[in-house]
């Protein structure tokens, strides 16, 4: 059996040109999750289909500009290939790399048209810079914190690619009258029609993969993270701080649970729109994220009512992050909203007889309920003592601090 150029030559393009479709097709533009990448790489299927069809063609009639325009499509069919590798590694698209390539290519085979191996040298030098670049971006150590599947076959496909592509360019500057002529039925052609049939068929595959890697991630966020507020919905909050009580009463540690509720939360959302309630929500979940320390968890515990768990802690660290939540409350998120925010708190330690999670929410929920009926704008702190403390249980009220004034 021998290599048939034009037949390896149509099985690539219909291959090409079917994943373009397919992936267009399958892949709905109005998904919101991974949507750039995976259209980014079906366009650039599609660049790669017209680039060939056009160079097919331009055997037919009006070389000079068919095959031009066939070049600058192939190269701006890397161009769309960057922009998905860019997407997926979440790097920044530099629009003038996506446009530049295949214009300034455009330009140049227009220009050199007559001067066979500057022409083919041109075209390969640019295809096999930019294939080299990207399998660097794919390959290199530490590329992305993204899966290294989809980055390892789509980065080994153009490293394969482009040595090919070099290749022929050297061929076109220092031997042209061996050059193989595209539609002619030479190994090189054979070779290079294979390699890049593989290479985009395995890229399709590496794609879709990545597609897949970023919806799953997406995914387990909306099922783990509150949608409003960013903060770690009800259920998982409750899984982690399970886990932290756990080892608190291990190791005999401490471990501070602080609910949070605002204050007349209802009256905003009633004078103001419930927009300015979910501004108020997202802001005040902001002002507590910041407050708090990397292994702190904090979650939406109820509509208005947030839960921190605090491992390693005791009620210092309460007061602490009490103070410094009602001070950014007051200097960052009153100003943002317009109007001031305040919240009442309540809050408890693991004490060594707790015989779980839900009895130290409990009592401190029980603390909240007290702050509420104490005045509002103010943290109530209840069993001080520890997991491991022999010390007696009181109950401290603090000052209130001002309240919301919606
Ligand atoms: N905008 C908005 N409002 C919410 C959300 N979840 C709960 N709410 C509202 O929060 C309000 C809570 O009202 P209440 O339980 O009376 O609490 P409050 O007005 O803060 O009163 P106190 O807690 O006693 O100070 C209700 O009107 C809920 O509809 C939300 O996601 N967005």
């Amino acid at each position: 059996m021998t290599l048939d150029a034009q037949t390896l030559f149509l099985s690539m393009w219909v291959n090409v040109t079917l994943m373009s479709c397919a992936l267009a097709v399958g892949v709905h533009w109005r998904q919101k999750t991974s949507r750039t990448g995976i259209h980014a790489w079906s366009a650039a299927l599609l660049c790669q289909s017209a680039g060939w069809a056009l160079l097919m063609l331009a055997f037919r009639g009006w070389p000079r500009g068919l095959s031009t325009l066939g070049a600058a499509a192939l190269v701006a069919s890397v161009g769309c290939m960057y922009v998905a590798v860019q997407s997926y590694l979440r790097r920044p698209v530099r629009p003038a790399w996506v446009v530049v390539p295949p214009l300034a290519v455009a330009v140049v085979h227009w220009l050199v048209f007559s001067h066979f191996g500057a022409r083919i040298a041109v075209v390969n030098g640019v295809l096999g810079v930019q294939m080299g670049w990207l399998a660097w971006a794919l390959l290199r150590p530490g590329a992305a914190a993204s899966s290294w599947r989809w980055r390892w076959l789509a980065g080994a496909g153009l490293a394969a690619s482009a040595p090919l592509v070099f290749g022929r360019m050297a061929i076109a500057l220092w031997a042209p009258e061996r050059y193989p002529a595209f539609d002619s039925p030479h190994w090189l052609n054979a070779l290079g029609l294979l390699v890049n049939n593989a290479c985009l068929t395995i890229g399709t595959l590496a794609f879709l993969l990545a597609h897949r890697d970023e919806a799953e991630q997406a995914l387990r966020r909306l099922a783990t993270v509150d949608g409003l507020t960013g903060v770690l919905n009800r259920r998982t909050l409750l899984e982690r701080a399970e886990e932290q009580v756990a080892l608190a009463r291990r190791h005999c540690q401490p471990l501070a649970v602080l609910m949070l509720d605002l204050d007349h939360f209802k009256e905003i959302n009633d004078t103001r729109g419930h927009p300015a309630g979910d501004r108020a929500l997202e802001l005040f979940a902001d002002a507590l994220r910041l407050t708090l320390r990397q292994p702190d968890l904090v979650g939406r515990y109820g509509g208005e009512e947030f839960c921190v768990v605090l491992p390693m802690s005791g009620l210092d660290a309460v007061r602490g992050i009490d103070a410094r939540l009602r001070e950014r409350l007051q200097h960052e998120v009153g100003p943002l909203l317009g109007f001031r925010l305040g919240f009442s708190a309540g809050a408890t330690q693991l004490q060594p007889d707790d015989d779980g999670l839900g009895a130290v929410i409990a009592r401190a929920d029980r603390a909240l309920y007290a702050a509420k009926s104490a005045g509002r704008g103010r943290l109530v702190l209840e069993g001080t003592q520890a997991a491991g403390d022999a010390g007696p249980a009181d109950r401290a009220v603090l000052p209130p601090t001002p309240t919301i004034d919606p």
